[in-house]
Order: C-alpha cells, then structure tokens, then sequence
C-alpha cells in the first residue's frame, strides 16, 4: 500500500520550563512511507530524528499536523506501532523466553499454542534458543537487546520504529541483527522506520534514506538505495564497492555541509 504512514505538516516546538526559550524542532513537515518499505532517517544529532520518530509511535504529541496509519489518524501509542530504543529493556524477573513470549501477551489474532510457535520462531531468529531459560539479568547487553527487538516483533506491530536499536552493541551482534532486519523486513513486508547515526548501516538496510537538516528539520535529501545499490546484493555481501563508497562519500558531504551551514559558514 503506497503512502501507508502519512505525516502531514507536522511541527514541533519545545519550550523551557520558564516558558523562555524556545526550540523549534520541526517546521511544517510532510512525508508517506509505503507499506513495507524501510526508511532510514540520517541528519545531524539533534536535528529532531528521534522526536519526529516519537511522535510517529504517540509518545510525543505535535503541536500542529497529523500522522495517519492505513488511513486512520494516530494519536496515543497503541500495538500498531512497536518501538525500540538504544537502551536496553527487558524484564529481569522473567528470562528470555517469557520476556519475548510477553511481547504476544495483547494478540488476539492468534491462539495461545501459536502464541508459543511465535515465541520460539523470534526466539531462534535472534539466536537465543540456548539461553530461553536465563533470567535478562544473566545475560550480556547485546543478548538483552536481541530479547528486546525478538519481543517487538512478537507483539506484531504493523509499523517497526527503532531508534539506533544497533548503537550500543558489538560489531558481531550489529551485523548479524543488521542481516536479520533486512530479512524479517523482506519475509514479513515490515514497514519501518530507522534513525541512526551510522552511514554505513543507513546504505546497508535501507529502501529509502532520508537526510534531515539541521533544527528545525526538514528532508534536505531523499535516496533511494536501490536504484544504485540491487537489495539483493547488499544482503549477500556482493554489492558494487565502487558505487557503495560514493554513496557513503556523498552522504557524508552533504551531512558536512548541513554542519556548517548550521554553524553559520556557509
Ligand atoms: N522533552 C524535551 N524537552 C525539551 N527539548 C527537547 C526534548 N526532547 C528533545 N528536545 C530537544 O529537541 C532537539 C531534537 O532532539 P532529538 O532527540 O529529536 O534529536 P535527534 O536528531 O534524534 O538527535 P541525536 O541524533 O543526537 O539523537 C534537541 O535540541 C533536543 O535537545
């Protein structure tokens, strides 16, 4: 479905809490992302990334514009749209296994004997199975945020919002939950939504990358990776190095010049 999630001139201003200062952080901002479509948002760190992500999942609220889902406005977080942040969460009363298992707790779309099939397929998709009895206190930071991304998508959501859910972890673990994302989002045609820091890991999962300006952000550039660099050899390691460095080079100028041109020397 083509412009499954619409953002309708979204804006956003923070104040201080004297009500003094403000800080604008969106201006009028439109964009649609497709069913199923991965979109990374890239731009310089404090640009809004995160609060726009926020207020896609309604855990923050606008102060102008409105996001639709498959033609209905959002407002409160509810199942459609499941997040996931930097920082680890988990239940450390529970072990890996109910921890992900809880993820299907609100599902009436399936039985509960299906509701242990899906515990067990993100439980193996995240390559835990041999720790599915450890209490998430037992295991590393890496091992918690696999538990964490594996509960999300148990709970099914239609949208998958993660916020630099790679950023804190190993290079092993990121790769191997890089190649697990591009996969679950071609099998399950999951559309989602990505902010990172990290150009690479923009180039490498994404259909679309947007740009975003400095505050108060706008998209200052759209790519869609595809047209240069074929999905299919970007997951099976066989992608053109040539046109995957000028791309990152690219990508990283025109970061560069958002930076001074936010800094007034340009
Ligand atoms: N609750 C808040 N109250 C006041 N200001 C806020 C609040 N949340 C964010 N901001 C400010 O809004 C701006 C955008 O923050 P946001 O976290 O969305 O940026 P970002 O692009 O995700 O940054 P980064 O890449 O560094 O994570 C920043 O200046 C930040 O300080």
């Amino acid at each position: 479905m083509q412009n499954f999630i619409t953002i309708n001139d979204i804006s956003k201003t923070f104040w201080s809490s004297d009500g003094k200062v403000e800080t604008p952080v969106i201006q009028p901002l439109s964009l649609s992302i497709d069913e199923g479509e991965l979109v990374m948002f890239l731009g310089p760190s404090g640009c809004g990334k995160t609060t726009l992500m926020r207020i896609v999942g309604g855990l923050e609220t606008q102060d102008k514009g409105s996001i639709t889902l498959a033609g209905d406005v959002l407002s409160d977080p509810d199942r459609r749209r499941g997040m996931v942040f930097q920082a680890y969460s988990s239940f450390p009363w529970l072990t890996v296994r109910q921890n992900i298992k809880f993820g299907t707790r609100y599902r009436k779309d399936i039985s509960n004997a299906e509701k242990e099939e899906v515990t067990d397929r993100y439980l193996n998709m995240v390559g835990l199975s041999n720790y599915a009895d450890f209490y998430t206190n037992r295991i590393s930071g890496g091992m918690r945020q696999r538990v964490a991304i594996a509960r999300t998508l148990a709970s099914s959501p239609d949208v998958l919002l993660m916020d630099e859910p790679f950023g804190a972890l190993d290079a092993q673990t990121r790769e191997f939950l890089q190649f697990q994302l591009m996969d679950i989002n071609k099998q399950e045609k999951k559309t989602t939504i990505f902010v990172t820091h990290d150009v690479e890991e923009a180039i490498l999962l994404a259909d679309r990358i947007l740009i975003f300006s400095a505050r108060p952000t706008r998209v200052i550039k759209e790519i869609r990776v595809g047209d240069v660099l074929p999905y299919d050899d970007r997951r099976n390691g066989t992608a053109n190095m040539e046109a995957f460095f000028r791309m990152r080079g690219e990508i990283l100028e025109i970061l560069r010049q958002e930076y001074r041109r936010a800094q007034g020397e340009t």
